[in-house]
């Protein structure tokens, strides 16, 4: 199967002039982007996360033609994004958070005018996805007001329809819900879902909140000083990096931990003798097992288990000193 993104050992180096005394400054080579490689499949949503200065921007600025790398092979929906980038751009579609797609001064239906005339988009197909979008994304109430009427949700539902009228085959997405209310940031994620399991449209999102990434991308490469340092599923970093799931169970009399038929460790929960926290970690019986055990034991009343939470797993990734590279 042809890749939609195919990216090999992608590298980009800026150089920046820094000062070294009161009237010297010298050159500095900063490596934004080091040895990247990724392949994406056509229909597939995936989470790229980092630490700020990680490098996360300056890939997607490789992979929409804005920035020329240093090195590597790269190519989006086939094309060269540089040289082609005229007839890449009409492949993608591209939401940065932070800045406007939209004309300020018109009311919103115009800009989406407009736009179907720059993509010469034809009449029907964009109707058709207009359509949609005002439906998904109930667009109608603030159809007619000019863009710098409109609230951070409204105006974020309008770019986002703004990204997808020409039909793109993948869409970058930085921070979409940054700023957004919990209803406004609900609407975006189901809608980006709905794009998604649709299967016509590639996603890319970058996002501090993992929440997004949660709800929306199976798969999810970390980047860090420029390298990628996992790609997978996010089941698969909770395994890795996770190792902080915990079997909270509720016994009908005093646990006793010395006749305990489990070796993992095992708390009090508020000082109850009846209810016990297990931590379920490398070497350790699986959470499974534990119950099993447990149960067999006699005395269970009930038992729940507590994933840990990716906010707190990627916190670990982050500051894992070394990483020992993707997988
Ligand atoms: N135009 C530039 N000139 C010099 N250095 C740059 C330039 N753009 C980015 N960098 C540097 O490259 C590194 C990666 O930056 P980048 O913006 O790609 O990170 P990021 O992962 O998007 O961060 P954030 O989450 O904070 O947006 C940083 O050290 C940054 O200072």
């Amino acid at each position: 199967m042809t890749a939609i993104i195919d990216v090999a050992d992608l590298t980009k180096t800026f150089t920046i002039r820094v000062k070294t005394g009161r009237f010297r400054k010298t050159r500095k080579t900063v490596t934004a982007v080091d040895g990247v490689s990724m392949r994406l499949e056509a229909g597939e949503a995936v989470g790229y996360i980092g630490p700020n200065g990680a490098g996360k921007s300056t890939t997607l600025k490789m992979l929409t033609g804005i920035l020329n790398p240093t090195s590597g092979h790269l190519r989006v929906c086939g094309l060269e994004p540089v040289p082609q980038r005229i007839r890449l751009t009409k492949r993608l579609g591209v939401v940065f958070g932070q800045r406007s797609a939209l004309w300020w001064d018109l009311p919103l239906a115009d800009s989406f005018d407009l736009l179907r005339h720059i993509f010469d988009v034809p009449q029907a197909d964009h109707a058709a996805r207009l359509a949609m979008c005002r439906r998904l994304l109930e667009l109608d109430e603030f159809l007619q007001t000019p863009v710098r009427q409109l609230s951070l949700g409204q105006r974020m539902r309008g770019e986002l329809t703004a990204a997808l009228l020409h039909g793109p085959k993948v869409l970058f997405l930085d921070e979409p819900t940054i700023g957004l209310d919990v209803m406004s940031k609900q609407a975006v994620r189901q809608f980006l879902s709905d794009i998604g399991k649709a299967g016509d449209t590639t996603l890319i999102l970058t996002t501090h909140d993992l929440a997004d990434i949660e709800r929306l991308c199976p798969r999810l490469i970390v980047i860090d000083h420029g390298t990628v340092v996992h790609d997978g599923t996010i089941g698969a970093l909770h395994e890795r990096y996770g190792a902080g799931r915990e079997v909270i169970v509720d016994f009908d009399s005093d646990w006793d931990p010395a006749a305990s038929p489990v070796p993992n460790r095992g708390d009090f929960i508020d000082d109850n003798p009846r209810r016990v926290r297990f931590r379920v970690g490398e070497g350790d019986l699986s959470a499974g097992e534990l119950v099993a055990r447990i149960a067999s034991a006699g005395g269970l009343r009930d038992v729940s288990i507590v994933e840990p939470d990716i906010e707190s797993v990627v916190a670990k990734l982050y500051r894992a000193p070394s990483f020992d590279g993707a997988g």
